[in-house]
């Protein structure tokens, strides 16, 4: 019996649950045994660091770290992340083998406090781990207290029950695979909270060497998916892209014909610049990139400059 193909990936629940799905799909898209595919769970410097706001410890790269590693040794075969925390250059040597179709890109705002983000009392503590959810939240309501929440999910959630802040934002998403969308207050429509880039969507990451998970992870991939991930990550890698920088992003194909819509914020969501381009969706990524030339000509680099 050959050894299994083993799957790098958190330990999160919601980490599991995605790397569990890209199992299910390996198996059914070849006709394998249960047991031809497992996962190797990794904990990552991401997880390990938990005192200190995630911005100040270097960003995205520390939840993929130890599983780059893993993978460049030859550890496991495959990692599966979360498309929206993978940093916009990976590691040399990796590259994204497959983006499963996305799932809903919205956001959802959760409260006991109130049914949306216009009716919260001015001051009221919105938490987050990602400052450029909450300071987009600022475009379409009050002057919001952010505070910062880490942890995962569930973690959040029982935060928000805790008291510890008034509301949260999580992406409509991850509470969707993890079977806890009840717990959502009100979601909220691209047009008045622009998602983060990628968000939704999975990314199934090999060596760009290995010719034969590539083979197993092609019809995995889901070609409109790819597009606008790709369209999206040009954009936020044009505005430097590092998980400090208050940015949206969505990319929206239909047939051959992309829409991307982009977004910028000042760090207190005083001043932000918005772009709309349409083109083709075999364009995507420069079609990204010009939307984020165009926004960096008008907001200067002074603006990028003065973020946090
Ligand atoms: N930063 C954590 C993270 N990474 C991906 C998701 C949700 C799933 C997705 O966007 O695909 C979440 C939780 C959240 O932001 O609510």
């Amino acid at each position: 019996m050959s050894a299994s193909i083993l799957i790098g990936t958190r330990g999160s629940p919601l980490a599991l649950w995605q790397a569990n799905h890209v199992r299910g799909l390996l198996l059914e898209a070849h006709g394998l045994e249960d047991g031809a595919v497992d996962l190797s769970v990794i904990t990552t410097s991401g997880d390990r660091i938990q005192d200190r706001p995630l911005a100040d410890v270097g960003g995205k790269g520390l939840f993929t770290k130890e599983i780059d590693e893993a993978l460049l040794a030859g550890g496991v075969a495959l990692a599966v992340h979360s498309m929206k925390d993978l940093p916009t250059v990976l590691p040399d040597g990796l590259c994204v083998a497959a983006v499963l179709p996305r799932a809903d890109v919205r956001d959802a705002f959760l409260s006991p406090a109130a049914a949306s983000i216009m009716e919260l009392p001015p001051g009221a503590a919105v938490g987050t781990s990602s400052l450029s959810a909450a300071r987009r939240s600022n475009a379409c309501g009050p002057i919001l207290r952010v505070i910062d929440f880490r942890g995962n999910v569930e973690t959040r959630l029982r935060k928000l029950d805790e008291g510890v802040a008034d509301a949260t934002l999580l992406a409509m998403a991850g509470l969707d695979r993890l079977g806890l969308s009840s717990k959502v207050t009100s979601v909220l429509p691209v047009d008045e909270m622009l998602p983060a880039v990628a968000q939704g969507a999975i990314a199934v990451v090999t060596r760009e060497h290995d010719a034969e998970t590539k083979r197993l992870l092609a019809p995995l991939n889901d070609p409109q998916t790819a597009a606008a991930v790709t369209c999206e990550r040009a954009f936020l890698a044009e505005l430097d892209g590092s998980c400090r920088t208050p940015i949206a992003g969505l990319a929206e194909i239909d047939g051959g014909a992309l829409r991307f819509r982009g977004l910028i914020l000042s760090p207190g969501g005083a001043e932000w610049h918005d772009v709309e381009m349409t083109g083709v969706a075999e364009r995507a990524e420069e079609l990204g990139r010009i939307a984020g030339e165009d926004v960096l000509a008008r907001a200067g680099t002074n603006f990028l400059a003065k973020l946090p």
